[in-house]
């Protein structure tokens, strides 16, 4: 079955003095279902009708395009777990444009759904030597932008200030200038979202504007026990202008998250002071937090980190899929690394799980960053070692020595699903917890957070959480209690023996002899491949270069030198503007 589309983008060729008669090129084979659409269809031209709305496939021939006048009309679909690439490798991308100016992979979109009622975002990001504009402006290369209905996307804007030789020379190579006008999927029904948008700050009592700097929209990007995540923006547009070294102003709009918690009663904002210390490429970045002390409300600005969270990630259909050995050795490596920064300045998160890991992109090879400190325990005026008491956590990841206890939510935290009558799916309900397991006497050290890891190991290697059972609590609760973990299933079958030993060595049930982030960082899971894993974060994950999938890598093999990620086109010709004025 196909995932259903979450937004469209709209194509439009300017066909101008009808030369270069060409339609774009479709890649069927790498593609995400297309479908052309008439302009009949299209109605004034602004408007998806309500059949694309509602995902009717049947209506849509393959590839259908209608001509008017010297405009050609299609649409492409953006579905879930399928990122849209629109480029110039025939190989690589769903949309091909076979035009110099443009790249091999020039920008990819992608949409994130957080649950079954939430809205879909959509983002777009940049991977070109030429640029990608958006309403006229150029993005940063590399920085995700998050798109709003009717944005106006085009690949170069050289048709707007090249010389008129150029101009001819590309429409010579057949190549009609395109544009992409993205469409959302609810923003047609300006009721229901207008509902939504007065429903959340009225119902969450939460205000629009933050210090007259910051500014929340209505968009949910996700929500939890504690809290709703919503976009926010920060309101100096300076901010959001960068003027490069050759004189070319760069847009790089900057998208941020805003979570918004209830203030405890004596005012501690704990998440907010340990985030405020914390400054690592793998740990949500905050910028500023304030306290309504009125409404009783905190609110966390930080990184909106566009790639959705692990579990959404992993999450096909109605369960969870595996993800290759490649792929999890990476991710493991770097929550490895944030674990042991947490853990060296003595914050011990206590709540990794899925939900919790996010990513940049939703692809393989991309940075993973933690979230969620709301339960994080900072423990560094106290010797390393010290115990904590308190029952905290996802009962699923959850330390034996930790405990269960039943997690309540505000009463005053209305979430999104609850807003929009829904839930999100099967494995990771705050299920009502009991306490049906006798807490640890002597209380649990930092190393809880690699019982959890091991679990998210275990789920990202087999799709399989190690101690969930049929689901219940009170299954999961004995399960974790037996700490037995079954290597002879069929899922485990083409797993190096190391990746095994990995994730036994985590999930002891004796905390003195469960690995701490050092001893895993140092395990042969991890240190067979550490330089080739460090090369990869260097160059993939810490720097602005494009990212790369890794798709088909066996382990077997040893993992590719950065020679090998470079693509295998010509470069693609850099465009330099000219000012028109100058011509
Ligand atoms: N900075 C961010 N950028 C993008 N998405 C985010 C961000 N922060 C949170 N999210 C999304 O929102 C969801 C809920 O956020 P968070 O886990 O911080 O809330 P919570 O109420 O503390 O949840 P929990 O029930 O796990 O305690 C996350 O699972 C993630 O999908």
């Amino acid at each position: 079955m196909s995932e259903p589309s979450l937004g469209f983008l709209e194509v439009w060729q300017r066909n101008e003095n009808n030369q270069g008669n060409k339609t774009p090129e479709y890649n069927i084979e790498h593609s995400t279902t297309l479908h052309g659409i008439t302009t009949e269809e299209l109605g004034s031209g602004d408007s998806i009708n309500e059949s694309i709305l509602s995902n009717d496939d049947s209506s849509f021939p393959q590839q259908q395009e209608q001509q008017q006048g010297g405009e050609k009309i299609s649409i492409l679909k953006i579905c879930k777990h399928k990122t849209l690439k629109i480029g110039r490798n025939t190989k690589e991308v769903d949309f091909l444009l076979n035009d110099p100016s443009v790249s091999s992979i020039h920008c990819i979109i992608w949409a994130i759904l957080f649950d079954e009622k939430s809205i879909p975002m959509c983002y777009i990001k940049d991977l070109s030597l030429n640029g990608t504009f958006v309403n006229s402006k150029r993005l940063e290369r590399n920085v995700a932008y998050l798109l709003n209905d009717n944005d106006i996307i085009e690949l170069s804007s050289t048709f707007n200030t090249l010389s008129t030789s150029m101009i001819n020379l590309f429409q010579e190579e057949g190549n009609p200038h395109s544009y992409f006008k993205f469409k959302s999927l609810n923003l047609e029904d300006k009721c229901f979202l207008k509902n939504v948008e007065r429903t959340i700050f009225d119902a969450l009592n939460i205000k629009k504007i933050i210090n007259k700097n910051w500014e929340i929209s209505p968009k949910i990007i996700g929500n939890g026990t504690f809290g709703n995540v919503l976009v926010a923006f920060k309101k100096n547009l300076n901010d959001n202008i960068n003027s490069k070294p050759t004189g070319k102003i760069i847009y790089s709009p900057r998208n941020y998250a805003v979570k918004i918690v209830k203030l405890k009663k004596n005012n501690v904002d704990k998440e907010a002071k340990i985030l405020l210390k914390l400054n690592h490429p793998n740990i949500i970045k905050i910028h500023y937090t304030f306290s309504d002390i009125i409404n009783d409300n905190l609110y966390l600005f930080q990184d909106l980190i566009p790639g959705g969270d692990l579990f959404s990630y992993l999450a096909k259909g109605d369960c969870l899929t595996s993800i290759t050995e490649t792929e999890s050795l990476i991710l493991v490596y770097q929550i490895l690394k944030a674990l042991s920064y947490l853990h060296n300045q003595g914050i011990v998160h206590r709540d990794l799980k899925l939900d919790n890991i996010l990513l940049c992109s939703p692809e393989p090879c991309t940075r993973i960053v933690l979230a969620d400190f709301g339960i994080a325990k900072d423990i560094s005026k106290l010797k390393r070692n010290s115990r904590m008491n308190t029952i905290v956590g996802t009962p699923e990841y959850c330390a034996p020595e930790v405990g269960f206890k039943t997690r309540h939510p505000h009463p005053n935290s209305k979430s999104h699903h609850e807003l929009l009558s829904s839930s999100r799916s099967f494995l990771n309900q705050t299920c009502s917890r009991a306490n049906t397991i006798e807490q640890y006497k002597n209380g649990y050290t930092y190393k809880c957070d690699l019982w959890s890891l091991g679990v998210v190991t275990h789920i990202m290697l087999t799709g399989i959480s190690p101690f969930y059972g049929d689901g219940t609590e009170n299954s999961i609760i004995q399960n974790v209690r037996n700490g037995k973990l079954d290597f002879s299933i069929k899922h485990w079958d083409h797993i190096h023996e190391n990746a095994k030993d990995f994730v036994r060595n985590l999930l002891k049930i004796d905390a003195n002899e469960r690995f701490d982030s050092f001893q895993s960082l140092n395990h042969s899971w991890i240190s067979n491949h550490s330089g080739y894993l460090e090369k990869i974060y260097q160059k993939k994950i810490l720097s602005v270069l494009p990212l790369q999938t890794l798709k088909n890598m066996s382990l077997n093999e040893p993992l590719p030198s950065s020679n090998d990620w470079k693509r295998k086109l010509p470069k693609s010709v850099n465009i330099e503007a000219r000012d028109p004025e100058m011509q």
